[in-house]
């Protein structure tokens, strides 16, 4: 192998397992869990994040999705599920592998408690030989609960459980650095680093039944690659992706990881949406928290609390420029905060093991 993983999180998209009509594309499900199968026979923990109740749902039953598209979203993922799951079950069970059901919400992984119960759980599983299955609860997951889009899940749970590495699957070769259909588009091959602005070549337009789209996908990859994680996009649609991207043979997007961080930063640093509070830095705070130097968040660099928080909430470090520069956990709430704004030889707000840098 290529790449010497020992455990992989992979992510299939709902283009790659749907047919243009709708209906689930089963030959390309079978194909998957038998590359999935031939990866765990070689001992590499795998979990799977999969897409693709809602469109299961859709060949199951019509409902009106104009008149309310999220009931509509539920009850097809709701049914979908079911069949998605079933699938994925029968077929691994032709390998003697056991495939397990974990359905999650974005509240799941915000409070730290609830977070590593899941992560245990996950493990166990793991340990177990156990194959997990994870997708979003749709029927619960509404609105402001839901993730972005199943890649946002799958680049946490990678990130919650150490993977080496995160494949994800869609219907292109990778991210191309033009419109992919346009003729001179070509695939990027290696992402470093997240000097890359992506917005200038991938377009926010989504496939037919995907959610999030490639910008989601590559912001959330550059995210994942920081925290010491490989990401790898690549074409699911092709016979034989899954073996021939762990032995480098096939064109695909990698993002190529940092330093691995602690379990605590990659934690916050998936935690943006669930802070609470939130406080303005100078420009000589943001010049030491950026530099290579571990530094930890000083109240002589604190400028304001925009946002009330308590001890031990996570807060958002804000730039003059309204630039989130970071995110960390609170030593102490904003009252003290407050009393403390500018002043020299106090206690840091955000210890440096606590603080997650945007980059
Ligand atoms: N520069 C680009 N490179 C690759 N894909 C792009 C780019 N710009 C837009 N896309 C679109 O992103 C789509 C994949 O994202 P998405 O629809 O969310 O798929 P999935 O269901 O796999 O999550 C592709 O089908 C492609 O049309
Ligand atoms: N949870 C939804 C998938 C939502 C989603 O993010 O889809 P995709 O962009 O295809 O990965 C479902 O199972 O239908």
């Amino acid at each position: 192998m290529a790449f010497n993983y020992q455990r992989i999180v992979i992510k299939i998209g709902s283009n790659v397992i749907t047919q243009e009509n709708g209906l689930p594309d089963l030959p390309r499900i079978t194909h998957l869990v038998e590359q999935i199968a031939a990866i765990k026979k070689q001992g590499i923990e795998v979990i799977l994040v999969s897409s693709g109740a809602v469109a299961s749902g859709r060949s199951l039953i019509t409902v009106a999705e104009k008149s309310d598209a999220v009931a509509a979203r539920q009850v097809l993922a709701s049914i979908g599920q079911v069949k998605l799951i079933n699938t994925y079950s029968h077929l691994f069970e032709q390998f003697q592998i056991l495939c397990s059901q974990v359905l999650v919400t974005r509240e799941d992984f915000r409070d730290r408690m609830h977070y590593l119960n899941m992560k245990n759980c996950l493990e166990a599983l793991l340990q177990y030989e156990v194959i997990p299955v994870v997708n979003e609860n749709d029927v619960v997951s509404v609105t402001e609960l839901m993730f972005t889009d199943n890649d946002e899940l799958a680049g946490l749970i990678a990130s919650m459980l150490n993977a080496n590495a995160l494949i994800i699957l869609t219907n292109v070769d990778g991210i191309y650095d033009g419109d992919p259909k346009a003729a001179g588009s070509a695939v990027i091959d290696e992402v470093s680093g997240n000097e890359l602005d992506f917005s200038s070549f991938v377009s926010s337009g989504r496939s037919q039944f995907g959610r999030g789209g490639m910008i989601t996908k590559s912001t959330m990859a550059q995210k994942t690659a920081q925290l010491g994680i490989s990401v790898h996009i690549a074409n699911g649609k092709r016979d034989q992706i899954l073996t021939d991207v762990l032995e480098n043979q096939v064109t695909h997007t990698r993002f190529i990881p940092n330093k691995t961080a602690s379990g605590k930063k990659k934690w916050i640093a998936h935690s943006e949406k669930s802070a609470t509070g939130s406080v303005l830095i100078n420009a000589g705070a943001k010049a030491a928290l950026i530099s290579n130097k571990a530094t930890s968040l000083l109240p002589v660099g604190i400028v304001g609390v925009i946002t009330d928080f308590k001890k031990g909430d996570i807060i958002k470090l804000i730039d003059d420029t309204d630039k989130l520069i970071g995110l960390g956990i609170a030593e102490y709430g904003s009252d003290k905060a407050r009393e403390r704004v500018g002043q020299k030889n106090q206690k840091a707000l955000v210890h440096y093991d606590y603080l997650y840098l945007q980059g």
